[in-house]
């Protein structure tokens, strides 16, 4: 049994809140949130005490790990809290907002013995876990080049709209992109040069992005991500990876956001000569998996492999490369 704080209490606080509820020994003892009304829904609808203050939180429960579903301004410093009161802290993704805010917290949970792991969803996803699995067997050969999406309209949800300033969320170019950007490492492996190209909102914020990486044994990815799509243009993503052997491509769209989540396509996979294969990879949900796998590492005293803060790193660093080349024009080398 480990005893879970949630920080937040906005949309992905409440996916994770279901995914904990279907983890045996995962006990919420309580919540942070500094909005009142958005607190007294969550408390509402979920029956567990709130806080207004982390200090006073983990002072008043005996907390084991703490989960934080804060906006992305905030992640460097609620991790940093947490690590300093030796608490295992899952963060959601983007880790921070720069690498040296993403390194500092890095360094404070080793500092403080802890486990910190980050919210990259798509390391647990079927379909990605699915594609990985495939290019590591060698399905379709020597990878040549990976393209990733991921499209919606703009989000709104929050009071705020703290998502939506560049500022504080990195805008889509950090904020949705850096899902992509992570499979691509994950599936591309040394990632060494970066250009990219936006398109910025009225506000200023690089909203639509489309990114190119050159890893060290030459794969190229092709990453599009942005949330200026319109009207009732469902959330997309998908893959398609090329190898020297055949290609691998998957599609999904769900409904206007990504909670509205159905069933997927199948991937399917083109080789030379041979029919098109189609795999149904679909799985569990996968943010239930994503704190499954943290939860089983920390109660069984597991390495954490997947979503790693190196993980986390990389991403971080390949986001602000893509933003510098988009504001500059250059071609950034890392
Ligand atoms: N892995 C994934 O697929 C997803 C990851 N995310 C990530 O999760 C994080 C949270 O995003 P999301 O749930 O969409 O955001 P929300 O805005 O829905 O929720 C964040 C909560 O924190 C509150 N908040 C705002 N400002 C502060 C503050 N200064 N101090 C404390 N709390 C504050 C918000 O209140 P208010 O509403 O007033 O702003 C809100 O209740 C982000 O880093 C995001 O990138 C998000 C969606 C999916
Ligand atoms: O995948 C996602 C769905 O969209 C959200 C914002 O629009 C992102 O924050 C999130 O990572």
């Amino acid at each position: 049994m480990k005893n879970i704080a949630l920080l937040g209490s906005g949309f992905i606080a409440g996916v994770h809140m279901e995914g904990w509820k279907r983890i045996t020994g995962a006990n919420i003892v309580a919540f942070f949130e500094i909005v009142p009304e958005k607190a007294l829904n969550f408390q509402e609808k979920y029956s567990i005490p709130h806080y207004s203050s982390l200090p006073r939180l983990l002072e008043e429960k005996e907390v084991d790990i703490v989960d934080v579903c804060l906006p992305t301004f905030l992640h460097r410093d609620y991790v940093l809290q947490s690590a300093q009161a030796g608490k295992h802290i899952i963060c959601e993704k983007p880790m921070a907002l720069n690498v040296e805010d993403a390194v500092a917290m890095k360094n404070a949970c080793q500092l403080n013995g802890v486990e910190l792991m980050i919210g990259h969803a798509l390391r647990f996803w079927g379909e990605y876990k699915k594609a990985k699995e495939l290019v590591t067997q060698g399905k379709i050969g020597k990878i040549l080049s990976l393209d990733a999406y991921r499209l919606s309209v703009s989000p709104t949800w929050s009071v705020v709209s703290w998502i939506l300033q560049q500022n504080l969320s990195g805008g889509a170019a950090l904020d949705l992109h850096i899902h992509d950007l992570d499979f691509a490492n994950w599936v591309g492996g040394k990632p060494i040069e970066v250009f990219s190209r936006g398109v910025q909102s009225v506000n200023g914020s690089w909203d639509h992005a489309q990114t190119s990486i050159r890893y060290s044994d030459g794969i190229i990815a092709n990453i599009e991500g942005g949330w200026m799509m319109k009207g009732e243009f469902p959330f997309t993503m998908g893959y398609r990876i090329l190898g020297t052997e055949g290609v691998i491509e998957w599609e999904f769209r769900a409904g206007v956001n990504i909670e509205q989540r159905g069933d997927a396509n199948p991937i399917i996979i083109y080789r030379e000569g041979e029919k098109e294969e189609k795999i149904n990879a679909q799985d569990d949900d996968a943010y239930y998996l994503e704190l499954k796998y943290f939860f089983d590492c920390i109660e069984n005293h597991r390495t954490i492999e997947q979503a790693t803060p190196d993980h986390g790193i990389t991403a971080v660093r390949i986001a602000t490369a893509a933003l510098e080349s988009m504001e500059k024009g250059i071609i950034v080398r890392l």
